[in-house]
């Protein structure tokens, strides 16, 4: 059986929910190009995320994850991964239902804390109380998320390629986006 991508699938939610690793499993379970936006931008940048945030701020960091998503969802037939603050903004909606189709990889709230908690890489979480400002983030985007085209529900212990399974699952759901060729 092959798969083909007409369109490129574009992971959206929250940090920690799986968006870069779940997004380069799927890519390669599909032999297609991965990209991420984060990815992409410090590359450009030669910094990283926390150190373009402490030097320029988080609105020059939106106008760069911008201009990444609208180049690089001009890739067909790829898998695109974003940052957790990217759907937000209207404008990369747009594009995103334009070219591609996006997917909602939803978690539990705890299944995020545990998988953030440890690490210095997420800026927005360098907070007096970390895991109150991830609560407050959370409330505030879910009803964003759930203008994605599909919804993938992250159980905590599901392992990475299980859960690349599942978008390909949802995915065919959209025969416009995915081609099942029996060989
Ligand atoms: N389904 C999963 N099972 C176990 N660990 C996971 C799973 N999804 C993500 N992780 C781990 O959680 C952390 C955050 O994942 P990441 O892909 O960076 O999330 P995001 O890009 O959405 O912020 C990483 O250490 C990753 O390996
Ligand atoms: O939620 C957010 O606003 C952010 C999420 C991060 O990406 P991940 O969702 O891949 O962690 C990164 O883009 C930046 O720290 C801001
Ligand atoms: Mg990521």
């Amino acid at each position: 059986m092959t798969i083909r991508l007409k369109k490129t699938v574009v992971l959206i939610g929250m940090m920690g929910a799986g968006k870069t690793a779940v997004g380069r499993a799927l890519a390669e379970r599909l032999h297609v190009p991965f990209m991420d936006s984060d990815e992409e931008i410090e590359r450009a940048a030669a910094m990283s995320i926390p150190e373009i945030f402490a030097r320029d701020g988080e609105d020059f960091f939106r106008a760069r994850e911008s201009e990444v998503i609208s180049r690089l969802i001009t890739t067909d037939g790829a898998i695109l991964s974003t940052g957790g603050g990217a759907f937000l903004q209207a404008r990369n909606r747009e594009v995103i239902h334009e070219k591609g189709v996006s997917v909602w990889l939803d978690a539990e709230l705890q299944t995020l804390w545990n998988r953030v908690r440890n690490k210095t890489t997420r800026p927005l979480l360098r907070t007096k109380d970390p895991k109150a400002t991830l609560t407050e983030i959370y409330h505030k985007r879910v009803p964003v998320y759930a203008k994605a085209d599909l919804r993938v529900t992250s159980e905590p212990r599901l392992p990475i390629p299980e859960m690349a399974e599942r978008v390909i699952e949802a995915l065919k759901t959209r025969p416009d986006v995915l081609e099942v060729c029996d060989d």
